[in-house]
C-alpha cells in the first residue's frame, strides 16, 4: 500500500499563531481524520497542502511526487471541498458542469450528473436556492467530477443533517475502495471519524498532539473513573489530563493495559476521539 499523500515538518508562522512541524501520513485505500479544537491549524494545514497558503518549511507528496515541483500535474489528481463552496450564487448545477469541464482535463460530466441525481440535486436551481447541505452535496459532486485520486475535505460535513452525514460518509468509503484512492478529511465531527477513518491526527495548538491508527488509539487509550485517594496512587506518567468533580476524578490514561498490570482494582472505560481531545486540552494534569 503506497502513500497517496506525505506531509512532512510542514511549518507556518503567522505570527500570533505558528503551524509547527507537522508530519503525517496517508496510505492508499484509508481515510486520515484531521482533528482539533478551533485554531488548532486544521485549515492552515490543508491551505499550505493545496498550497494555498505558502508554507515557511516543510514538504508535501503526492502519490510520491513533490508538490514543489510538480503541483500543476498534482493538482489534478486532488478533490477538494473547502468550507466556504466556491460557486457562485446565480450558477446552476448545469453550468457549474460547463464551467468545470473547461477547466478540468478530466473532468466527468457523466460522473457529475451521476451524483446529482443520487443527491437528488435539481439542475435548474440556482446554488442561492440551495440549503447548506444542497451545496455541500454540490462541491462533493464536483470533487468526484474530477476523478481525484486523493480527496481533501475541510469540514465538509458539518452542517449537514445526520442522515445526509451517513449518506456522505458512505461515498467515502466507496471512493477508497481503490487502494489508490485516500481521503483527508477535518471535522469537528468526531463521531464521524470514528465510523470511517483509519488514521486520526489531532492538531493541539499547531502542533501534533496524536496521531496514529484510530482503532489502536481507541485500544491503547482509556478513561479512569475513580475517587481522589486512588487517583493519587496512580504514577502521573501515565495520564494525559486529568478532571475532578464533586463525585471523584476522571483521567485519560495513555496506556490502558500499563495502568491495569500495575492497579488492576481500578476500572478503566473505553475512550471516545472526543474524550482524548477534551482531556488534553481541559485536563490538568497534576
Ligand atoms: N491569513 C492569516 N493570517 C494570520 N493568521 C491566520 C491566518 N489564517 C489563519 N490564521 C490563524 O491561524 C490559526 C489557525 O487557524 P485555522 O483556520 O487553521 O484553524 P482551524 O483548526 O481550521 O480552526 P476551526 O476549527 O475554527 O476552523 C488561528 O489562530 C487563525 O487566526
Amino acid at each position: 500500500m503506497n502513500n497517496v499523500l506525505e506531509v512532512s515538518h510542514l511549518t507556518k508562522d503567522y505570527g500570533s499563531f505558528k503551524l509547527d512541524d507537522v508530519s503525517f501520513t496517508v496510505p492508499g485505500g484509508t481515510i486520515m481524520g484531521l482533528i482539533g479544537e478551533n485554531g488548532a491549524g486544521k485549515s492552515t494545514t490543508i491551505k499550505c497542502i493545496l498550497d494555498l497558503v505558502r508554507r515557511d518549511s516543510g514538504e508535501v507528496h503526492v502519490l510520491g511526487h513533490d508538490m514543489d515541483r510538480e503541483a500543476r500535474t498534482l493538482k489534478g489528481e486532488i478533490g477538494v471541498v473547502l468550507d466556504e463552496s466556491g460557486y457562485y450564487n446565480s450558477f446552476t448545477p448545469a453550468q457549474v458542469n460547463r464551467i468545470q469541464s473547461g477547466l478540468y482535463l478530466r473532468w466527468d460530466s457523466a460522473l457529475f450528473q451521476q451524483y446529482l441525481n443520487k443527491f437528488g440535486l435539481t439542475e435548474k436551481k440556482t446554488v442561492k436556492e440551495f440549503s447548506k447541505g444542497m451545496r455541500m452535496k454540490l462541491a462533493l459532486a464536483a470533487a468526484f467530477a474530477v476523478r481525484p485520486r486523493l480527496l481533501i475535505l475541510d469540514e465538509a460535513t458539518s452542517g449537514l443533517d445526520p442522515v445526509v452525514r451517513d449518506e456522505i460518509l458512505d461515498e467515502f468509503l466507496a471512493f477508497i475502495q481503490d487502494e489508490e484512492h485516500a481521503i483527508l478529511i477535518s471535522s469537528h465531527i468526531t463521531s464521524d471519524l470514528e465510523k470511517v477513518a483509519d488514521y486520526v491526527t489531532y492538531l493541539h495548538k499547531g502542533r501534533v498532539a496524536v496521531s496514529g491508527a484510530k482503532d489502536e488509539l481507541l485500544d491503547r487509550y482509556g478513561k479512569l473513573k475513580c475517587g481522589r485517594a486512588d487517583l493519587e496512587r496512580v504514577d502521573p506518567a501515565l495520564l494525559v489530563g486529568v478532571r475532578t468533580g464533586q463525585f471523584g476524578c476522571e483521567a485519560l490514561v495513555k496506556d490502558r493495559r500499563a495502568l491495569a498490570r500495575a492497579w488492576p482494582a481500578l476500572a478503566i472505560e473505553p475512550v471516545t476521539l472526543e474524550d482524548i481531545m477534551i482531556f488534553t486540552v481541559k485536563g490538568d494534569v497534576r
